[in-house]
C-alpha cells in the first residue's frame, strides 16, 4: 500500500464524548450561553482532538510550502518567479512578515521547498521535499504528472512526521510562498466550486485589469484542455494545481495522522486543504480556518470545507500570516474552556 494510502488508514476522529462535555462546561459557565461566538466551538473541537478539557498549545509551529509555477510564463502575477526563491530566504533570515507574526505569536516557522525553482544549499534549514523544479505551465501542459502530485502530498504528510519526531506539537500552521500560485488556486475552486473562472478570480499580488481578464482566460484555458475530474483531487492538483499546494494538502493530512489541530492562512493555503481533505476526509475534523482573504475565490472554498475563519482583516499575503494571528486565538479558547469558572463553582444565580 502506498504511504499516503497507509497515512490515510492512521486517522482517528476526535472524541466526540469529550466534545460534548466541553460544550457542557461551556454552556454551565457563569456568563450568557453562546457569548464567546466561535471561540466556544473551537475550544470543545480542541478538546476532542486532545480528549481533555485543560489543553495546552505551547508547541506551534508554522510551515510555509514554496514552489515556483511555469504558469507565470502567461502574464499572471506582477512579480517574477525569483521572489519565490528570494523570499525563501527572507524566511529562513527571520525577516519577513509571518517570521515577526509568528514570532508574536509564539510560534517557531519553517520552509519547506516543494518545487522551488532553484538548487538551494543543502545545509539551508528548510524542509528539502523538492519534487520539481516549479510545475509545467498548466495552460499548455498539466502542471506536474500524477505520481509527482502524489508525492508532494506524501512530502507534507512526512514534514508533520518529522517534527513530531523531534519533539510535541500542539498546533500546526500553514502558509505559502509561490509567486503565480493564485492562478491554480482560483482553478482548483472552480473546480469544486462549478462557478466560472470570472467570477472567483482576484488580483493576486495586485494585477491590473487587462492581467486580470489574462488570468481569467488562462484558467479557462487550463480547465477546458485538462477537464480535472474533481472526484479525483489527485487529477485536479497533477493537471492544474502546485507543488507547495499539494504539501499544503499534505500538511493538513499529516496532522490529522498525528492528531494536531491544524490552523490553515489564506487563499492558497485553504487550496492545499480543500485537496487535503478531498483526498482524505475524516482530516476535516483536525482543521481550522484561520480567516478571510481578499481574494475572491476564498469564500468558496471556506464553504466547501464548511468552515468560519476567526478574523476577517483584509489579508491577502499569505506565507502563514493569517495562521499566525489566528493561533492566539485559537490558544486563548483553551483559556475559555478550562479557565472560566461556572455558575455553580462561583454560586452565581443562572438564568431563570
Ligand atoms: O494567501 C492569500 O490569501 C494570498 C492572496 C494573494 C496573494 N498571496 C501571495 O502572493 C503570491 C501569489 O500571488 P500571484 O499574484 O503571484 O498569484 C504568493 O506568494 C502568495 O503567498 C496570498
Ligand atoms: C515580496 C512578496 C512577498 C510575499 N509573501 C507572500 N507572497 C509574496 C509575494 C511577494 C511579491
Amino acid at each position: 500500500m502506498s504511504f499516503l494510502k497507509d497515512s490515510i488508514k492512521k486517522i482517528k476522529a476526535p472524541d466526540k464524548i469529550m466534545y460534548e462535555a466541553a460544550k457542557e462546561r461551556l454552556r454551565n459557565q457563569a456568563r450568557p450561553v453562546g457569548s464567546l461566538g466561535i471561540l466556544e466551538d473551537v475550544s470543545a473541537r480542541l478538546a476532542g482532538i486532545f480528549r481533555k478539557i485543560d489543553v495546552n498549545l505551547d508547541k506551534k509551529i508554522i510551515i510555509t510550502c514554496a514552489g515556483d509555477h511555469g504558469v507565470c510564463a502567461e502574464g499572471v502575477s506582477l512579480f517574477p518567479s525569483e521572489v519565490t526563491r528570494q523570499m525563501v530566504y527572507n524566511f529562513v533570515n527571520g525577516g519577513a512578515s509571518v517570521s515577526v507574526l509568528a514570532a508574536h505569536a509564539g510560534a517557531d516557522v519553517k520552509a519547506a521547498d516543494l518545487g522551488v525553482d532553484w538548487d538551494f544549499e543543502p545545509d539551508l534549514p528548510v524542509f528539502h521535499k523538492k519534487v520539481r523544479k516549479g510545475t509545467g505551465n498548466f495552460a499548455v501542459e498539466p502542471a506536474m504528472t500524477l505520481e509527482q502530485a502524489e508525492k508532494s502530498v506524501e512530502a507534507g504528510i512526512e514534514i508533520v512526521g518529522e517534527l513530531v519526531a523531534k519533539g510535541p506539537v500542539h498546533l500546526l500552521g500553514t502558509g505559502d510562498m509561490g509567486i503565480g500560485n493564485t492562478t491554480p488556486s482560483t482553478a482548483i475552486i472552480s473546480v469544486y466550486s462549478g462557478l466560472p473562472a470570472a467570477q472567483l478570480t482576484g488580483r493576486g499580488t495586485g494585477i491590473d485589469d487587462d492581467a486580470i481578464k489574462k488570468k481569467i482566460a488562462v484558467i479557462e484555458k487550463g480547465l477546458a484542455l485538462h477537464k480535472p475530474d474533481p472526484k479525483n483531487p489527485l487529477d485536479v492538483l497533477s493537471k492544474i494545481g502546485g507543488l507547495e499546494i499539494g504539501g499544503l494538502a499534505g500538511l493538513v493530512i499529516g496532522a490529522a495522522v498525528y492528531g494536531i489541530p491544524v490552523v490553515c492562512d489564506g487563499f492558497i493555503a485553504t487550496a492545499g486543504a480543500l485537496i487535503g481533505c478531498e483526498i482524505a476526509p475524516p482530516a476535516r475534523d483536525y482543521l481550522f480556518a484561520s480567516h478571510n482573504s481578499a481574494e475572491i475565490g476564498h469564500r468558496f472554498m471556506l464553504k466547501h470545507l464548511g468552515l468560519t475563519p476567526l478574523l476577517d482583516l483584509g489579508f491577502r499575503l499569505g506565507e502563514g500570516t493569517g495562521a499566525a494571528l489566528a493561533m492566539e486565538l485559537i490558544d486563548a479558547s483553551t483559556r475559555i474552556l478550562a479557565d472560566i469558572k461556572t455558575f455553580e463553582e462561583v454560586g452565581i444565580s443562572d438564568a431563570q
